[in-house]
């Protein structure tokens, strides 16, 4: 199974990049998480936050791979514990589809993509920038992951 991050925002900083780049790394080819960045179009001088929204939002849905589960991060999402990530990684990966998981810019998701979202998932109540989000998706992954495979990083 491959899971599709797509998320919007280009050129991050060095350490996010390091990050992100550190624990994707970790992952085995059964589990393995792309990231494809969306670029966000230059807000006009009055552009309404709305529809810098929409055109991030059709930039994410445009970049969709065919036939996968989408989940849309956001904060008033359902929670999982890392019990309950690892048994939907495991869901996941014996359906034979890929997963994509898109999280929103600065101004957050659009309502497309909420509404295209076969779940809305919540990292926690607390509202994350968009640069640390890749980054603690990629950890929070690798981490189900290890319970499900018994790997020692995680310790219960
Ligand atoms: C800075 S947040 C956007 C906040 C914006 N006010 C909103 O209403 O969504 C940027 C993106 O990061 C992701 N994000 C931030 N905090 C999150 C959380 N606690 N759980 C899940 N996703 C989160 C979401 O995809 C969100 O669209």
């Amino acid at each position: 199974m491959r899971i599709h991050l797509l998320a919007v925002g280009t050129r991050m900083p060095g350490w996010v990049n390091e990050a992100y780049k550190d624990y994707a790394g970790r992952l085995p080819a059964e589990c393995s998480l792309i990231l494809r960045e969306i670029p966000s179009p230059r807000r006009g001088r009055n552009a309404p936050v709305e529809r810098l929204r929409e055109a991030e939002g059709e930039g994410l849905l445009a970049a969709l791979p065919r036939d996968c589960w989408v989940v849309a991060l956001d904060e008033q999402g359902r929670h999982l514990d890392t019990a309950g990530l690892s048994r939907q990684l495991d869901q996941w990966m014996q359906s034979g589809r890929d997963v994509a998981l898109l999280v929103g810019g600065a101004d957050g998701l659009s309502e497309a993509c909420r509404r295209r979202a076969d779940f809305i998932w919540s990292l926690s109540p607390l509202t994350f920038p968009h640069p640390l989000v890749r980054v603690i998706l990629a950890e929070q992954l690798y981490r189900g992951w290890s319970l499900l495979r018994h790997h020692p990083y995680h310790r219960a």
